[in-house]
């Protein structure tokens, strides 16, 4: 699996090309941190990745990926629908039986340190936890790419890490990863930098601390 850029940029109507052109090639097993200051357009070239924003100039290949998944940078949930709604509702859309979607949601949940509040009302989750569900909603049906928009911003230190050990062990377990990051913790635990403030942004390998996370299980053994 392989997701391809080749001149890649984009401007919005009036304005410049947010970022120079890029050519990437991220392959399976890739956790990518796209780093840069506020409006240089991190949030939209995940948007070009998923297809979402036709881009102004260039193009993207997405070679072998069937499923993307998302997690917006503020958590979108419906307000009366329980925590493990959130992540059983993909899965019985995906085919799963109830039986196994619920045990598996139950294992994710416990999996982001939400298992406490599995029965509680997305209305009164915090928004770290609304954030760790939604990651958790996404990751449930084993997206090929996955797309994540300032994943620890609302979290503690611990949390932080451990939801970057999360998304470690996600891209070891065969996704292509691309976070959205201005925290230099997540950016550290990636395994990919493209920083779009440099002239020339390119994806450059960094070594990859180990990190402190949770249990990889229900992340490995994905469909
Ligand atoms: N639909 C749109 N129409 C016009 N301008 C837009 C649109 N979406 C984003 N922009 C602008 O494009 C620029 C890049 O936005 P983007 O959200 O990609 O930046 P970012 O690097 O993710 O920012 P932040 O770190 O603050 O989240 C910003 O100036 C933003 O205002």
């Amino acid at each position: 699996m392989r997701v391809s850029t080749r001149g890649l940029s984009h401007h919005f109507p009036g304005a410049p090309a947010l970022f120079p052109p890029l050519d990437l090639d991220l392959v399976a097993g890739q956790l990518v941190a796209v780093c840069g200051p506020s409006g240089c357009g991190k949030s939209t070239l995940l948007s070009l990745l998923a297809g979402w924003v036709t881009p102004a100039s260039g193009r993207v290949e997405r070679d072998g990926v069937r499923r993307i998944g998302w997690v917006f940078q503020s958590p979108h949930g419906v307000s009366g629908r329980t925590a493990i709604d959130h992540v059983v509702l993909p899965l019985l859309a995906a085919g799963h039986r109830r039986v196994a979607a619920e045990s598996r949601a139950l294992g994710l949940l416990a999996l982001f340190g939400l298992d406490q509040v599995a029965g509680r009302p997305f209305r009164a989750l915090s928004g770290g936890e609304a954030q760790r569900l939604m990651l958790a909603r996404a990751v449930a049906t084993g997206p090929d790419l996955l797309l994540v928009d300032e994943p620890t911003a609302q979290l503690d230190l611990a949390t932080a890490r451990s939801v970057s050990g999360t998304l470690v062990h996600l891209a070891q377990a065969g996704s292509v990863v691309v976070v959205a990051t201005h925290d230099p913790g997540a950016r550290r635990a990636c395994s990919h930098v493209v920083d779009l403030a440099e002239q020339a942004p390119r994806l450059v390998e960094q070594p990859v601390p180990a990190v402190a996370g949770r249990s990889s299980a229900g992340v490995e053994g994905q469909e």
